[in-house]
Order: C-alpha cells, then structure tokens, then sequence
C-alpha cells in the first residue's frame, strides 16, 4: 500500500494526527534496562505497544540509534511494527540530502533495509537529489520546509529569486513540480504557527510532519487550527521526548501512554473547535 493511503486509513481508524517520535536516549532510560545490550530496542518497542492505539504514525529518528551503534536495533524494531502493528506508517527521520548516486543508497538504506514507509529529506540540494526516493513510488517523501529551530530562518527566511521567501519556495517546488506521483509531505514546525498556515494555503491537502509540539513549547491549539486540511486531517503532529519520558520511575509505560492519549485528545479538543466553528 502506497504511504499517502496508509496514512488516510491511519487517521481514520485512530482519529488521531499525533505521531509518536522515537528518539531514544539510554541516558534517561528507566533503572530496569540499565546494563541490557538491547535496551535501546525493549525500551522502543514497549512504546509503540501502548502507544500506538494513540497514533496515526510513528516516526524513527535514526542519529538516536546510529550515534549508539544500534542500527541492529532499529532494524529489529521496525521489523516488529511491520509485524505487529501493520496499520501503523513508520516514518524514518534521516533528513538526508546528497547528489543521485548516493541518495540512491540513502533510498535503499530507508526503504528496503528499515523497510519505512516514508523518510525525512533535505531539499537544499535541488531535485536531483530528491528523485531517487521519488522512484520508490509508494514510499513517503517528506521534504523540510520550515523546521521548528529557530535557526531555522537563517536560510528558510531568505527571499528567493522569485520574490517569496525560501521555505515557500520549497513548498511550491513540491507541490507544483516534484509531486507528481501524489507522494510527497513537508516538514513545518509547530513553533511557526504564521507559516504553517501559509504552507498549507500553497500546498493543497499534502501531508505535514509538524514537530514541536511538547518539548519544543510548540502551542497545540495554533498548530492544528494553521495547519489542517480541507477535509479536517492533514497532519502528523510529533512529540517525541515529551510522551517518551513522561516519568523515569517505573511506571514509565504507563506514563507515556497517558501522555499520548493526552495530547492527541488535546489536539482533537483544538480540531472539534476549528470544525465547530
Ligand atoms: O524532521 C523532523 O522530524 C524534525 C524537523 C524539525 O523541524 N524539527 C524537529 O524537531 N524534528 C524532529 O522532531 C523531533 C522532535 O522531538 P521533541 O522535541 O522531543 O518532540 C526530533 O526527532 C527532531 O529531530
């Protein structure tokens, strides 16, 4: 099944736009998994499991497993939501960006080897560089647009050759000329509530990966009213650090869980309210 329509039947059967962010640190892991070499996959996996019923998506963030030498892992655990959550897209955080040849391995190393549904891409490097994971046409390819750091406007603010600034250029590249097989998303961050809103009135009803919400003080209410579609959905709003370590004590799985239910219903408080209304 091609990304864009496991993500529409993801929102439907969840009734959720949260997307749960992987990104684990061993350093604030719970006692229990001190000392295990496969902490990093047990401490993942237990997350997806309880919170899932909460998720349109969940979305890998491979430096995190990478920099811990445990790409073994992430293998296992990608493998595992196949497995055991099949309705569940999986999105791989690589924000990637290199010439064709090795984009082309870049492609490969997401989609076959991790198996993902979709991947992180950096568009600095023009179409080129993009059009190998295009060819993998039923894979996700969600393409930075205007990150939540605030460095963020070092460059995205800079006024293109065409009079608008880069970040809208990016989203009218590819709405315009890179989607053409309807596979693409864009990155915008929920700390930019003004210029979500300015992506999505360029960009039809393309998906947005909204990180920034949680950690980031990213103000939920703004994000979803700025950012969703025609038809009420639209969006894969990430927490990441905010629902994994909710407490470090032993009730740590229970703590995420609750953390995910709370945000998505917090963002389902904010969607009723912009449909209401
Ligand atoms: O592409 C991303 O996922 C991403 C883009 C962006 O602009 N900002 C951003 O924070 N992210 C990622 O989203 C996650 C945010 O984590 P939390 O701040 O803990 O919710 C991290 O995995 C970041 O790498």
């Amino acid at each position: 099944m091609i990304f864009t329509q496991k993500l529409e039947q993801a929102w439907a059967a969840t009734g959720s736009l949260l997307t749960v962010g992987l990104d684990p640190d061993p350093q604030r892991f719970p006692a229990e998994l001190s000392g295990r070499p496969d902490a990093i996959y047990e401490f993942c996996r237990a997350i997806v499991d309880v919170t899932a019923q909460y998720a349109c998506a969940i979305k890998l963030q491979i430096a995190y497993f990478s920099s811990a030498r445990a790409e073994d892992q992430l293998e296992d655990l990608c493998a595992y939501i196949q497995d055991q959550h099949p309705n569940l897209p999986i999105v791989l955080d690589a924000k990637r960006g290199d010439i064709g040849s090795t984009a082309t391995h870049y492609a490969t190393e997401a989609f076959e080897r991790y198996g993902a549904d979709a991947v992180t891409v950096n568009p600095y490097m023009g179409y080129d560089s993009i059009e190998p994971y295009l060819s993998w046409r039923s894979k996700g390819v969600i393409v930075l647009c205007r990150t939540s750091n605030t460095g963020g406007s070092d460059l995205q603010f800079v006024e293109s050759a065409q009079g608008e600034p880069l970040y809208l250029r990016v989203a009218r590249l590819v709405a315009e000329r890179w989607n053409t097989s309807g596979q693409c998303a864009l990155v915008v961050g929920a700390t930019f509530p003004e210029e979500l809103a300015r992506v999505r009135a360029h960009v039809g009803n393309m998906p947005l990966l909204v990180p920034g919400i949680g950690a980031q003080g990213g103000d939920i209410p703004a994000t979803v009213k700025a950012g969703l579609d025609s038809r009420g959905t639209g969006m894969l709003i990430n927490s990441s650090r905010a629902i994994l370590y909710a407490s470090g004590g032993d009730d740590w799985r229970e703590a995420a869980a609750a953390a995910a239910r709370a945000t998505r219903d917090a963002i389902n408080t904010a969607r009723s309210l912009v449909l209401g209304g």
